[in-house]
């Protein structure tokens, strides 16, 4: 697969807050998800990626090329939507567009008009008097209007009610019907990635966690419950988490196969991604 964004090493650090050599790259054709609790390090990773925020140390590649170097092509191939207010909001719909619009050297004003038409926004309202919902898909209506190859988005779904979710998802997968697009997008509602996300990136304070093919996390890990009596010196150490009462035990696996081979009496389930994101986070501290 080819990667379109390479990220490595990256550092930066805060008062209170350190991104600890953060590395991972991102497959052209893929929908990538960045999950992690509120404050792990998403939007810094993000801003620090888009040169919003500058960088400590580490290497941030586009197309094979380094960002920082191909800064204006590269901009123009990546489109962006960030979690809080880059827009002037006394300004309508057409005023900021066209503030906007002139960065991008391939902007297409029909795709915009189209996308504008589709999300039922008008172009004389004013930034100020947008819903949430609206705002986003505004912010997405100028993200994909100039041809961009990679979008990169910032937690795009907090705050938004599960239906325009749910529209989100699809404009993302109707983006990835063209050939050579990519997505990459940061939440910590990852229900929204169980439908759509092809790899998923764990991030907690600061470093990445795991880097994994959405399908092979959940086909290798497994919520299991049954009697204490399964729980062994041995099967113990097949679990992220492990909780046990009186009743028996339940824990989240990194292990299913093992789990199959020497636990055969156990309930296994599929887990959520929110199981396997809070079983890496709370690792050694969640067992008991
Ligand atoms: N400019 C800054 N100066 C100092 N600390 C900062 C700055 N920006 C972010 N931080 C700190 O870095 C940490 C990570 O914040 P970041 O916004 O990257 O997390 P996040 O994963 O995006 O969280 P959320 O899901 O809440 O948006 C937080 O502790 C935050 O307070």
């Amino acid at each position: 697969m080819t990667p379109v964004l390479e990220v490595t090493n990256l550092n930066k650090t805060f008062a209170d807050f350190r991104l600890k050599d953060v590395t991972f790259s991102l497959n052209e054709g893929c929908i990538t998800g960045f999950i992690g609790i509120n404050g792990s390090g998403k939007t810094t990773t993000i801003k620090t990626i888009l040169g919003l925020v500058l960088k400590d140390s580490g290497k941030v590649k586009f197309s094979d090329k380094n960002i920082a170097e191909n800064e204006r092509k590269a901009k123009n191939r990546i489109g962006f939507v960030l979690d809080e207010g880059y827009f002037y909001e006394e300004m309508t719909l057409k005023e900021m567009k066209s503030v906007i619009a002139p960065a991008y050297s391939d902007w297409d004003e029909a795709v915009f008009l189209n996308y504008i038409k589709r999300f039922g926004l008008k172009l004389n309202q004013k930034i100020a008097t947008l819903s949430k919902g609206m705002r986003m898909k505004y912010a997405v209506a100028l993200a994909l209007s100039h041809h961009a190859d990679l979008l990169i988005m910032d937690e795009p779904t907090s705050g938004l009610d599960p239906l325009i979710r749910s529209e989100l998802m699809d404009i993302l997968l109707d983006f990835m019907k063209e050939e050579g697009k990519s997505v990459f997008f940061s939440t910590h509602i990852t229900s929204d990635l169980d439908k759509i996300a092809d790899v998923l990136i764990l991030i907690d304070d600061g470093r990445i966690l795991f880097n994994e093919e959405k399908d092979t996390l959940l086909d290798t890990h497994a919520r299991v419950k049954g009697d204490n009596r399964l729980i062994t010196d041995e099967t113990r150490k097949l679990f992220l988490t492990l909780h046990q009462s009186p009743y028996g035990f339940e824990g989240i696996t990194h292990d299913k196969a093992n789990v199959r081979r020497l636990m055969p009496d156990a309930l296994i389930e599929k887990p959520a991604i929110e199981d396997i994101m809070l079983a890496y986070i709370g690792g050694e501290k969640n067992a008991d």
